[in-house]
């Protein structure tokens, strides 16, 4: 059931696809047997705790951490391959700009290193946020300075933007204009965006497809959409005190059980009970069961899954 390409986005292949990526340090490895495609034209939410290799991911997709094992590749091209380069755009948590340039002066460097650019794009950014083009790069505040790196990362037309926890220095006020930004920047263009990111509100409100990384493995790929309603959170009276035998032919990913009553997030194979009470989670919900139980069957949605043996598809 693999596929090679699909006929959204650009060039009819898949924005990003990993087959068996892996990458080893000195002390293990960050991330091992990673396989997902995602679709051209998303914005993808890469989330996972501390360590579950977000920056090795996008490190490799940004050339600047070399694979030990597998493929990956941008709209069909290798990474490896320097003609991957003008195709993406990396932003991450420390911006670097030379901070005696002034803001004109750093949109003009953008111009000279990248031949696509476009100028017009990136000053609509910065004017948009009320940046004076004269001030030098290291007298403006956070908030300013992730604007202009944003010019920057847009004026480079690409057709991924690869964000890695672009906000977090940011206040509620300034990531909230950020999100906006970006969103609307992105729709206008069509651009596939990937981000990390640990606030899970950000990641709800922005984001239409999921990679949920945990120990170094891909723990859910696929649509927001159709990766929520796979689950179900159900509350019910234990049998002596454990799970109900009926609740096990399920996957259950988190139970909880407290005196007589058992709550459990579980992806139903059939229907359930009617002697449980059983609601939709939320997407928060379903991603902290998830990031609580790191051992709980991976999940993909159809068309992601590049299917290890163990993988399920919705
Ligand atoms: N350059 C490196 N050398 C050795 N080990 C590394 C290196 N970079 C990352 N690691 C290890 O690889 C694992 C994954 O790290 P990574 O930074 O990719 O995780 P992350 O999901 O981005 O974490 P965080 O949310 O804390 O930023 C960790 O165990 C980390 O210690």
């Amino acid at each position: 059931m693999a596929q090679t390409s699909t006929p959204t986005g650009s060039g009819g292949t898949w924005a990003v696809e990993a087959r068996g990526l892996g990458k080893r340090y000195r002390r293990g490895w960050a991330l091992r047997d990673c396989s997902f495609r995602l679709p051209a034209g998303r914005i993808c939410g890469l989330v996972g705790p501390n360590g579950a290799g977000k920056s090795t991911l996008l490190g490799m997709a940004t050339r600047q951490v070399n694979p030990t094992e597998g493929e990956l590749s941008l709209f069909g091209v290798p990474v490896s391959d320097p003609k991957v380069m003008p195709r993406f755009a990396f932003l991450g948590q420390d911006k670097p700009m030379y901070k005696r340039f002034s803001v004109a002066e750093t949109l003009r460097m953008g111009a000279e290193l990248n031949p696509g650019w476009d100028m017009a794009a990136a000053e609509r950014i910065v004017r948009a946020g009320d940046v004076p083009p004269h001030a030098a790069v290291g007298t403006l505040s956070g908030g300013q300075r992730t604007r202009v790196a944003f010019a920057l990362a847009f004026g480079k037309r690409p057709d991924l933007l690869l964000l890695d926890e672009p906000m977090s220095d940011l206040d509620p006020l300034a990531r909230d204009e950020m999100s906006t930004l970006l969103m609307a920047e992105a729709v206008e263009r069509g651009t596939t965006v990937v981000m990390s990111s640990h606030m899970l509100t950000e990641l709800e409100d922005m984001c239409d497809y999921l990679l949920v990384l945990s120990q170094g493995k891909v723990r859910m790929a696929g649509d927001a959409d159709a990766l929520v309603p796979a689950h179900a959170l159900v509350t019910g009276v234990t049998e002596d005190g454990a799970l109900p035998a009926a609740l096990t032919r399920h996957t259950v990913i988190e139970n909880r059980v407290r005196g007589r009553q058992f709550q459990a997030m579980v992806r139903p194979s059939g229907p359930l009970s009617d002697a449980w009470q059983v609601s939709e989670p939320s997407l928060e919900e379903v991603l902290l069961a998830h990031l609580r139980s790191p051992d709980a069957p991976a999940l993909y949605t159809p068309g992601t899954g590049i299917e290890p043996e163990e993988a399920r598809t919705v």
